[in-house]
């Protein structure tokens, strides 16, 4: 009987007359890898504009047409409204946020903690921004100063942007570069985005049902404690009267405005942690791309002037590091761009078909609900029809022209339609500002004793194992 339930799963995308890479019991095709996602793309671009492949014994969807990405992503938006990710609210409270919600918890949160994202407060928290990037210029230089030009640059930055990220979203005072919740800051990082084992993974997504029934579980009790701790102290220290309170608007008090789910009148404890495990934790892509762009202008130091001299053109026309200065800078947005195309975080954008779908243009062929959909960015951002030779930096890809001339829905970094990235206004401004200010005050260059992080096979997002360095010379100080 077994035999025939997996014969029967296997031939799903034969029986639906779309082409399809095989697949062996019981891991199927699909993993986390870049590569690997690059060879079903290459194996089944041009034959249909979806292609079939599998996640264990589950098919899996997989769309290599931009116009079909349009679709999935946009035009038919209502048919493809969740991710289908694996959430136990109850006995894992972190696995129930956001990223995971679906159909009207997923639009309440959204619409909830959006506000955190406006203009307004983006520019209100502009000055705060700068003085942090000017305490870590002063970290840095100490640091040059007594231990050479030779730079452990991932995990400084890692600091940088969870102070960031704590004083965007908490409203938190702190300095992470020396804090003592530092290890708690590392184990959300460290956390948000890790892949449970191969068998947890083959149950959560083939066998739901006996997953939640044997309360597996992606996230630890300690972090989630952990969270709730932080969650309840910064709720706390903002009470009326408490001498730590700090009165800037944060994602906690926009999240405890909301209704509860369930009949009950607010989020819980445990909702609010899951939320706000995930924003901080998402911070890390602003570290990651950060090292990325000065990693690649460290090759290219032609590159790297014209960035700087792009960035000192904008400071010199707003009369310094202003708010609109900074988002005056195209060459450096080219680059941004360009190490997005490259090292894109989420190698995949996931959807699953909340209602049969048939598929435009196609011999009557119905996507069923419930089936999963992935678009692989990665190999997207790899396909040498919209970018020839994938593996050069080349920044002047983004340029006005070559931008409006590619192919729409072939650059997806921050994934597309009403399911986007919240943080994507809010992530460029300060992955410009990171830039801006360390590019006017420092050269970068390769040294030999880098070593080229390995992607981490344990999370589904970027995140790199090993030290990154690199060779940091001080400038006279631009700005
Ligand atoms: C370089 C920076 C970043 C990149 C490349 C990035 C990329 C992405 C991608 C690809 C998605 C999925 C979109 C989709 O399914 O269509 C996403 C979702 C999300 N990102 Fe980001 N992100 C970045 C920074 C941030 C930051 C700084 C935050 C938080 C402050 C954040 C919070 C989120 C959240 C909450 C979601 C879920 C949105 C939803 O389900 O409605 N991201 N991000």
């Amino acid at each position: 009987l077994c035999f025939l339930h997996f014969r029967k799963k296997y031939s799903f995308w034969r029986e639906l007359g779309i082409p399809f890479v095989p697949a062996g019991f019981p891991l199927g095709n699909i993993q986390h890898t870049s590569h690997q996602m690059l060879d079903l793309y290459k194996e089944l671009k041009g034959k249909h504009p979806i292609g079939g492949v599998f996640q264990f014994t589950e098919p899996v969807a997989m769309i290599t047409d931009p116009e079909m990405i349009k679709n999935v992503l946009v035009r038919d938006f209502r048919h493809f409204y969740d991710r289908g990710g694996y959430a136990d609210g109850t006995h894992d409270p972190l696995s129930g946020h956001m990223l995971n919600s679906e159909s009207d918890r997923w639009r309440v949160l959204r619409h909830g903690s959006s506000p955190i994202f406006s203009t307004g407060r983006l520019r209100a928290f502009f000055p705060e921004m700068l003085r942090m990037m000017d305490e870590f210029r002063a970290f840095l230089d100490a640091k040059l100063a007594s231990e050479g030009e030779t730079v452990e640059l991932k995990g400084m930055l890692g600091q940088l942007t969870t102070d960031i990220s704590v004083r965007f979203l908490l409203g938190g005072e702190g300095n992470n570069l020396n804090a003592p919740e530092r290890d708690l800051y590392q184990a959300i990082t460290n956390g948000a985005f890790i892949l449970p084992s191969l068998w947890k993974q083959f149950l959560m997504t083939c066998y739901r049902s006996v997953a939640k029934k044997l309360r597996l579980r992606v996230y630890t009790r300690e972090l989630t404690e952990a969270m709730k701790h932080l969650v309840a102290k910064t709720i706390d220290d903002r009470a009326e009267g408490s001498a730590n309170a700090c009165r800037r608007i944060n994602l906690i008090d926009q999240l405890l405005k909301l209704p509860g789910f369930e009949g009950k009148g607010s989020l819980t404890l445990e909702e609010i942690a899951g939320q706000v495990f995930l924003f901080v934790g998402a911070y890390e892509t602003n570290s990651l791309t950060t090292f990325y762009c000065l990693h690649e202008l460290a090759q290219r130091l032609d590159l790297q002037q014209r960035a700087r001299a792009c960035v000192l053109e904008a400071l010199d026309k707003h009369g310094g590091i202003t708010y609109e200065a900074i988002a005056d800078m195209p060459y450096l947005d080219q680059c941004i761009n360009e190490t997005l195309r490259k090292n894109p975080p989420s190698i995949n954008l996931i959807r699953v078909t909340t209602e049969d779908y048939p598929v435009p243009d196609s011999t009557g062929v119905v996507l069923p609900k419930g089936l999963n959909v992935v678009i692989p960015v990665y190999a997207i951002h790899y396909d040498a029809e919209y970018y020839p030779d994938p593996e050069r930096f080349d920044p002047d890809r983004f340029a006005p022209e070559a931008s409006s001339n590619r192919t729409p829905y072939t650059f997806l970094p921050f994934g597309g339609g009403p399911k986007n990235c919240i943080g994507y206004r809010q992530g460029k401004m300060h992955l410009r500002t990171m830039l801006a200010m360390l590019l006017c005050s420092y050269e970068f260059s390769e040294c030999p004793k880098i070593i080229q992080g390995t992607r981490s096979e344990k999370h589904s997002v970027l995140k790199l194992k090993g030290n990154l360095w690199l060779r940091v010379r001080k400038l006279h100080r631009m700005g």
